[in-house]
């Protein structure tokens, strides 16, 4: 194995120390290190975090090949500074067997760019009817953890109850989508003053706040473990901030394009931002970043959701909702919350390691500690080329803006996957 001598590089915001890399994990820090035998990277101006952990990503693989597979996405993760996802099971088949978990795994392992962690379905094919086999999955070479009919709600409380008392034997968790079905039929923005004028169908905060609400209950009924994926809305905040007030086991995450854009955009009626749940208010982006940065919502999970153009690029209505997101991520951190590097590592690496199970990742870097670690150049600003993107899609909302923040290098067991912002492999 190689090692590498990362040279004079902030460590999470900290004063400039020496990072030597040897046998996959960091061997030594300090001032003036040597090592004859180390390629050396020089880390001036740099900053240095535990490798970024993605607790929603879309990879497409199997059955979209042509908008992402397990390897470009994973290339897509390492140069937006990832060195873990979880894989959501909205694939085709639908990732709700031990057999097609430990499909998408082992295409992980042998794209070698991030760790791919499969996430499986909470309901056979997503339909919401009867429990998948989440035992098996769990006891699979894959040992999922996580569990989400992502792209739909499990809107049934029975079959929701059951999955979470289900999932407690093995420490498991229940990742919602949540929105109530019935209250968004044929939606196709956030419901409010923009929806109004354009006359198109909305998505009402309350078809979120409201399954949050319950599935909170059923959680703290059975004392097992939820995660709420893209929390949208104020009061989606305001029912977790009570939950966690309780001691109820929930966590939240909420995407980076949740924390900067709004439904204004959907009067370009450009299928960009159709998104689901739907870009909101700048009411709700002020509590959603404040929560964040509270605590009240514990991670920026990326939700990227590449699409084939052919259904992103037709009319809104008929446009597939989901925006690309892991290549972006860390800019739009940077963008929002500024050069916030403990917050940064803790939302976007730490907490979501810890959630995920994942306990390789999502820690700083330091003597012993596998180095799974990027390196970030803050004073960097570049504009997003689409063209440009690894990932096999190129529905960014980004397009043409400038953004601060490039990822340098990426790490992963010690062997860079990213190396002067380029991909290795
Ligand atoms: N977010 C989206 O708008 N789309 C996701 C599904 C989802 O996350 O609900 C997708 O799979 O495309
Ligand atoms: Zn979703
Ligand atoms: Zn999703």
């Amino acid at each position: 194995m190689s090692s590498y001598l990362i040279r004079n590089v902030s460590v999470v915001g900290a004063a400039p120390t020496d990072l030597l890399i040897r046998d996959g994990v960091v061997a030594e820090t300090g001032a003036g290190l040597t090592a004859p035998e180390a390629t050396v990277v020089d880390g001036t101006g740099l900053v240095a975090l535990p490798g970024l952990v993605d607790l929603h990503t879309h990879l497409r693989e199997p059955g979209r090949e042509d908008a992402e597979t397990v390897e470009s996405g994973s290339r897509a993760a390492a140069l937006g500074g990832y060195t873990a996802v979880c894989a959501m099971a909205n694939t085709s088949p639908v990732a709700d067997t031990a057999g097609v978990v430990e499909q998408v795994w082992r295409l992980g392992r042998e794209a070698g760019l991030v760790d791919v962690q499969p996430i499986g379905a909470v309901t056979v094919g997503l339909a919401g009817e009867r429990l998948a086999e989440l035992g098996a999955m769990a006891d699979s070479a894959a040992r999922v953890r996580i569990f989400s009919d992502d792209g739909f709600c499990v809107a049934d409380p029975k079959l929701m109850r059951r999955a979470l008392e289900y999932v407690k034997a093995f420490d498991g968790v229940i990742a919602q989508h949540a929105e109530e079905p019935r209250l968004t039929e044929g939606a196709q923005m956030h419901e409010g003053e923009v929806s109004t004028r354009l006359g198109l169908t909305g998505w009402p905060a309350v078809a979120e706040e409201a399954i949050i609400a319950r599935d909170v209950l059923l959680a703290e009924h059975v004392g097992s473990r939820l995660h709420v994926c893209h929390v949208s809305t104020a009061g989606s905040v305001e029912v977790l901030r009570q939950a966690k007030a309780r001691g109820v086991r929930v966590t939240a995450e909420v995407t980076p394009h949740h924390l900067l854009l709004t439904d204004g955009h959907a009067e370009t009626y450009d299928p960009v931002y159709k998104v689901n749940p739907p870009l909101r208010t700048a009411t709700d982006i002020a509590a959603l970043r404040a929560a964040l940065a509270e605590g009240v919502i514990d991670v920026v999970a990326t939700d990227h959701a590449p699409h084939a153009v052919e259904d992103k690029e037709c009319e809104w209505a008929y446009a597939r909702p989901g925006m690309l997101g892991l290549e972006t991520a860390l800019s739009i951190a940077l963008e929002v919350f500024g050069p916030q590097w403990d917050l940064i590592a803790e939302r976007m690496s730490r907490t979501p390691a810890r959630i995920a199970g994942l306990d390789r990742h999502g820690i700083d870097p330091a003597p012993g500690v596998p180095a799974n670690l990027t390196l970030v150049d803050p004073a960097v600003r570049r504009v997003i080329e689409p063209a440009e993107l690894a990932s096999r899609s190129r529905n960014t909302p980004y397009a043409r803006m400038t953004l601060p923040g490039r990822i340098v290098a990426t790490f992963l067991r010690g062997e860079p996957t990213v190396l002067d912002g380029k991909a290795v492999k």
